[in-house]
């Protein structure tokens, strides 16, 4: 489905496509200040699905944020697919986010007036891309996720986990080299959450995008390739999930 090189192995050395150097996050609220991120350093590769996990408030919003280009750092320099993303100006955030990044949210940020269709159609179309491929892509990305019998629906007219799927495949829309979801699977029962989860390592593996995930939910969990573990703002690499001890 895409023209990058599906066959990147995850992990392995190269460019990668994320770096995050130091990076520091206080948020101040009067006189009383968060510190959110410390010193926070790690690469992300292309095809690596990256697990971040902390207890709530431990700042993994935050990090996804800085990331994402949707918020600032105080300190230190984040750079996604070469591009200084800490240093950007708005026009290059919104350039960033349209064309390199795809992002799916818990709470899934779906329009609720449009149909399936229609919103996976929306990032193509800030990207003017042509009616007739622009249809075509929204086809084989809702087959993809398993919605073809549903691409008419209105968002009230589907399942949570339709609608995340529906999500996933409108963050794919642009063939982003980076996914960035965060707790995708949140607002789901496991069953539900778990098919979310082997879509997105689906997606990983077979587009060779890389994934940044933040997530409490042990099934993702166990299906990353790395998991970074966030302590009240301080980065540690837990390591491959498989050689963990599982504690749910
Ligand atoms: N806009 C903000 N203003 C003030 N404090 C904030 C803001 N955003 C986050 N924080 C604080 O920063 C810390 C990290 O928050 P963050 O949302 O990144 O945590 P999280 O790990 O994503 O939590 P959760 O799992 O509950 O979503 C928390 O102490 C939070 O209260």
């Amino acid at each position: 489905m895409s023209d990058r090189d599906a066959s990147v192995a995850p992990g392995r050395p190269g460019e990668p496509l994320v770096v995050v150097e130091r990076v520091g996050k206080a948020y101040r609220t009067g006189p009383k200040k968060v510190v959110a991120l410390r010193e926070v350093s790690f690469e992300a590769y292309p095809g690596e699905l990256i697990a971040v996990r902390g207890r709530s408030g431990s700042g993994k919003t935050t990090l996804l944020n800085q990331i994402g280009g949707l918020d600032r750092p105080d300190t230190g320099r984040v750079t996604v697919a070469g591009r200084v993303v800490s240093e950007l100006p708005e026009a290059g955030l919104l350039e960033l986010r349209r064309d390199v990044i795809g992002f799916v949210f818990q709470s899934f940020g779906l329009i609720p007036v449009l149909s399936a269709a229609e919103n996976v159609g929306v990032p193509m179309r800030l990207l003017r891309t042509p009616a007739a491929e622009r249809e075509e892509r929204t086809r084989v990305l809702l087959s993809m996720v398993g919605l073809d019998q549903h691409m008419n629906q209105r968002p009230y007219e589907l399942s949570g986990g339709q609608r995340q799927r529906v999500a996933v495949a409108r963050a794919l829309a642009n063939r982003p080299r980076l996914l960035i979801a965060d707790e995708p699977t949140g607002q789901l029962d496991s069953q539900t959450g778990r098919q979310i989860m082997e879509l997105l390592h689906a997606v990983v593996r077979g587009e060779g995008v890389t994934a940044l995930v933040a997530t409490h939910d042990p099934l993702l969990i166990a299906v990353a390739d790395r998991v970074l573990e966030l302590h009240d703002g301080t980065l540690t690499e837990a390591g491959s999930p498989a050689a963990e001890t599982p504690t749910a």
